[in-house]
């Protein structure tokens, strides 16, 4: 690449040490990755639902980052950028190579975090329920997800087709953190090891259905968004990890294919209002055209929604 590529470090929310691409400009050091088209900036506490949320761009005056949620927003992003090129050949969220710009310190003690149609915003916490999102790899992966969700099927935010938004997110949030299948676990409840935002494992064991006929029917959460996801993440789980749910033996084809079938299913044929049974379809398809209409692969995903009852 013609760009003089500038190492930056810092430590991260959890203390970790991190290198990430770093600018410089006159006598400062920026967080923005010209490589990637990464930058990343400080809301200042602005609320977030002002209309428009400004920030300052991240600097320094070594290439040593002292603010660990600005080290994480920033690494995690191209972190999440590297895994889609690589994994996917996506380049960035909208496959045109669009700048990605993560806004930390937004709201006060923010408990939250999101893709905002544009740009991704980072909430500090309130030290119990979160200490800073920006602090988790499978935030991040979750919230850029957001954004390639809506430049493809663009599932709209509510009832099935938002659950399916949601647990696209989850999805690849875990794939790309790839060793456990818990969200969140990183920067939730900072006084409670071990737990987690969402488990694709076991929904259950955070309040979310694995079943649809379990479904939440009613109008909190955007129509359940964050809750029925659990239906389609413990599908996606059965279709990778293998198990046993409602009397239905999936076996398991691995993560790698897994993430396949969800990302073609998602750039090829989920639609805006997709609902559950068209998820099914669509990874039933997605598995076909990948691995053979025959396939232990197309096998798995047909048990996956039979256990789960999307049938
Ligand atoms: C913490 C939080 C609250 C509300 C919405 C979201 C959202 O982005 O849907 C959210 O972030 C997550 O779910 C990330 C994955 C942990
Ligand atoms: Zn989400």
């Amino acid at each position: 690449n013609i760009l003089q590529e500038l190492t930056g470090n810092g430590k991260g929310v959890k203390g970790d040490e991190k290198k990430f691409e770093i600018s410089k400009e006159g006598n400062l050091y920026y967080l923005n990755d010209k490589i990637r088209k990464i930058s990343t900036y400080d809301a200042q506490n602005q609320h977030e639902n002002s209309p428009i949320i400004s920030g300052k761009l991240v600097s320094s005056k070594t290439t040593t980052f002292s603010d660990p949620s600005s080290v994480d927003a920033h690494a995690y992003a191209e972190r999440t950028y590297d895994f889609y090129k690589k994994t996917f050949n996506r380049d960035s969220y909208d496959a045109k190579s669009s700048p990605i710009k993560s806004y930390i310190h937004v709201g006060e003690k923010w408990n939250n975090a999101a893709w905002d149609g544009e740009k991704m915003l980072y909430g500090d916490g309130d030290g119990k329920t979160f200490i800073s999102l920006a602090g988790a790899l499978d935030v991040i992966a979750h919230e850029l997800t957001h954004a390639v969700t809506q430049f493809t099927a663009n599932l709209q935010y509510r009832d099935e087709p938002g659950a399916l938004n949601e647990s696209m997110s989850d999805i690849m949030g875990v794939m790309i953190d790839d060793n456990d299948w818990l969200i969140g676990e990183d920067v939730y409840t900072p006084n409670k090891p071990g737990d987690a935002l969402r488990s694709m494992s076991n929904p259950k064991k955070y309040n979310q259905p694995d079943h649809y006929d379990d479904r939440y029917t009613g109008y909190q959460d955007n129509g359940g968004v964050h809750i029925n996801s659990g239906i389609n993440n413990k599908a996606a789980y059965l279709i990778a990890a293998g198990g046993k749910q409602s009397s239905v033996t999936v076996d398991g084809i691995g993560r790698v294919k897994t993430r396949a079938i969800y990302y073609r299913a998602l750039t090829e044929y989920l639609t805006a209002t997709s609902q559950f049974i068209d998820m099914r379809d669509a990874a039933i398809q997605s598995a076909k055209d990948l691995y053979g209409a025959n396939s232990k692969e197309v096998k798995a995903v047909k048990q996956a929604y039979d256990a789960v009852g999307v049938v």
